[in-house]
């Protein structure tokens, strides 16, 4: 466990405040309060179910992208309202990447990966430094430099996860989220990512949703833990239980639901 000085007082990078996410009709989530401090490692934990993946996507609006989803209550990012009726969707996933379960590279060489969402923004000039630079913050330059013209689908699933990283990184971005990242690797590359998203931490806001409550307790600064609530009509709504320290819920938490979860008697 991160044993390092995690500041009371932070300039939040998001602040959610009372967010319900819907699906239609249905309240998957319902009134979440959270402030995520920048350049830490943030983990959302809890049982299938409970809201993780779809409050991590509404913090760079990927929810958009499903018919029906919306929010409601207010997300702000740094200063922003980040629904708010000016803000360019596109450019909030610029700023706000995101790296998925399944390594899902482009069907394309390494270096056309990286160089993809540069090109997108315009750059023409500088490519080589930019995607080299990518490789290297994702730890992956060594093993492919010899061969940035091969084609990312032949690459090992641990290194196509770190080119997904050296993906998101490519475009500047200030945020990064990642949905069950090592969840299709093997302890290997886990480990690897896992060393990765600390390093990355020094520089760049992470927000992590794992199943693997080791892996939050190894790599996450604070925990948010959810469960999911059943209300009078039966219907079950994600709910934001505790969010602390990772060492305070995993040592000391304050609500007896976390301390079931993360000791495994339910979940
Ligand atoms: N696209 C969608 N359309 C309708 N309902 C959805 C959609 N995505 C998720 N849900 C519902 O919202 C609730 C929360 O799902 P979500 O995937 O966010 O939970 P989770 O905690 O990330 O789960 P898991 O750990 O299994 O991935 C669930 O009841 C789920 O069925």
């Amino acid at each position: 466990m991160i044993a390092r000085e995690l500041p009371a007082a932070f300039d939040p990078v998001f602040t959610l405040e009372n967010l319900s996410v819907f699906y239609g009709d249905y309240e998957a989530v319902r009134g979440v309060d959270m402030r995520i401090a920048p350049r830490e490692i943030t983990a959302m934990i809890g049982p299938s179910g409970c809201g993780k993946s779809t409050v991590l996507r509404c913090l760079n609006r990927m929810n958009d992208l499903i018919p029906g989803a919306r929010i409601a209550g207010k997300i702000t990012y740094h200063t922003e309202d980040l629904y708010g009726d000016h803000v360019d969707s596109i450019e909030v996933r610029r700023r706000i990447g995101m790296v998925f379960q399944k390594p899902n590279p482009f069907p394309k060489s390494i270096y056309d990966n990286i160089a993809y969402g540069p090109r997108v923004n315009g750059l023409r000039k500088g490519l080589d430094e930019v995607v080299e630079q990518a490789l290297h913050r994702a730890a992956l330059w060594d093993e492919v430099k010899d061969k940035l013209k091969q084609n990312a689908l032949a690459l090992s699933g641990g290194q196509q996860q770190r080119l997904c990283i050296a993906r998101a990184i490519a475009v500047k971005p200030d945020v990064i989220l990642m949905d069950e990242p090592c969840s299709a690797l093997d302890p290997i590359a886990t480990s690897k990512i896992e060393d990765l998203m600390q390093d990355l931490a020094k520089e760049y806001t992470i927000v992590i949703v794992t199943h693997n409550m080791q892996q939050a307790a190894r790599v996450s600064d604070r925990t948010a833990f959810f469960t999911a609530e059943v209300d009078k009509e039966g219907v079950r709504h994600g709910r934001l239980v505790e969010f602390d320290a990772t060492s305070r819920i995993f040592t000391n938490p304050a609500d007896k639901r976390t301390e079931g979860y993360i000791t495994g008697r339910f979940g």
